[in-house]
């Protein structure tokens, strides 16, 4: 029987700072996440961002936790609810750090006779700290807990024409009737390390931006080339024109360079330029969440009005909007009706 494991982030339990400590503490020591030799690793998380971080944010938790819960755990609960609403297969949601665990979420589905599952990680870009951890910690349990269990994955989908014209909708649903000067696609960054390191060529990755134009295989596993298509898909679909948005990409953390431009400095350089009105849309989340409701819609309001910006526009992500769970149940349904491997999945 058929079966479907959708997998997020994951957030704390609550905004407690105990709770954000273990939180922070699974996810940061993860070798995709901070890829250092484990001994480094433990030194800086542990000994060091875990002293300091989580007080930090669990503040920041505290200015976007709904009564539910946390938005991207109560957001990812009502699109698996509505996607199941649509599809006759089992669905069940997972998180790759906190609960409800990927371990819970495969036991749910074989409890239901599930023995084939498709694996979707809800990232539309590949990221070795993202799509690769879900897969690898996925298969380690498979092979540990379900050995009878196939699974099939849902490869990233930044650039599928379902999910663009989604993401199109969403944001034109925003602009049609706003005056702004320009649209900034944030996404979420890493560091350059990361994209170099999923280099299959290991030659092809110049991180300057030099390399993410010209055709290679090494996008399938180019975090930045599969950001900037899906910026370039949604301004062609909306006929944008040059020069009104841009991409940048928000959240580093550390002193390694990370993906540049970064989000703050460019909000920053909008304003000081003149931009009075700008619009923004975080295309590498699916569903709202810290990184979007307190960086983009708070943080990011705030420097763009401090440097002389008047109107600032936060699109919010997918979420559970119609068109989307339209989109994941359409996506399902094939893979769940076909007999041949579907080209969709890897
Ligand atoms: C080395 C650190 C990090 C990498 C690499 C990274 C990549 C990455 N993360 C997301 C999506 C999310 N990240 C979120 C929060 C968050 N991310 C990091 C660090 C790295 N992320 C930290 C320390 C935190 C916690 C919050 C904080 O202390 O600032 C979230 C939000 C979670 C929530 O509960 O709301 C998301 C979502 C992507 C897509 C990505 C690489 C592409
Ligand atoms: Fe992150
Ligand atoms: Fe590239």
């Amino acid at each position: 029987m058929k079966g479907v494991l959708m997998v997020n982030l994951g957030s704390p339990k609550s905004t407690d700072p105990k709770d954000v400590k273990r939180y922070l503490g699974e996810f940061l020591m993860d070798e995709r996440v901070i890829d250092l030799p484990y001994v480094l690793r433990a030194i800086l998380v542990k000994g060091i961002i875990l002293n300091t971080r989580p007080k930090q944010s669990a503040k920041a938790y505290k200015k976007i936790w709904w009564d539910e819960g946390s938005p991207l755990i109560v957001l990812s609960e009502r699109l698996q609810e509505r996607v199941d609403e649509y599809t006759q297969i089992p669905i069940a949601l997972a998180m790759r750090y906190g609960e409800p665990s990927i371990h819970q979420g495969l036991q749910e589905l074989h409890d239901k006779g599930v023995d084939e599952v498709l694996l979707l990680p809800l990232y539309p870009q590949f990221a070795m700290a993202t799509t690769e951890t879900i897969l690898v910690l996925t298969e380690q349990l498979r092979d540990e807990h379900f050995p009878e269990m196939s699974l099939t994955t849902v490869p990233p989908f930044y650039n599928h024409p379902d999910y663009v014209n989604v993401l199109s909708a969403s944001i034109y649903e925003k602009i049609r009737n706003l005056n702004y000067d320009h649209l900034l696609f944030s996404y979420h960054g890493v560091p350059e390390r990361h994209i170099r390191k999923s280099d299959i060529t290991k030659s092809h990755c110049k991180i300057d931006g030099s390399c993410c134009q010209i055709p290679s295989k090494a996008h399938q596993f180019c975090y930045r080339h599969q950001c900037y298509e899906t910026t370039r898909l949604v301004a062609q679909t909306l006929d944008l024109k040059e020069g009104t948005y841009s991409t940048s990409f928000q959240s580093r953390l550390g002193f390694d360079p990370w993906l540049k431009p970064y989000t703050d400095r460019t909000i920053e350089k909008l304003a000081l330029e003149g931009t009075k009105n700008m619009a923004i849309v975080t295309p590498a989340f699916v569903s709202d969440c810290l990184e979007t409701l307190e960086e983009i819609a708070m943080e990011g309001e705030e420097i763009f009005h401090e440097n002389g910006g008047k109107n600032f526009t936060f699109i919010p992500c997918l979420n559970d909007r119609q068109d989307w769970v339209k989109t994941l149940s359409r996506w399902i349904d094939e893979w769940a009706t076909q007999e041949q491997p579907n080209p969709q999945t890897a």
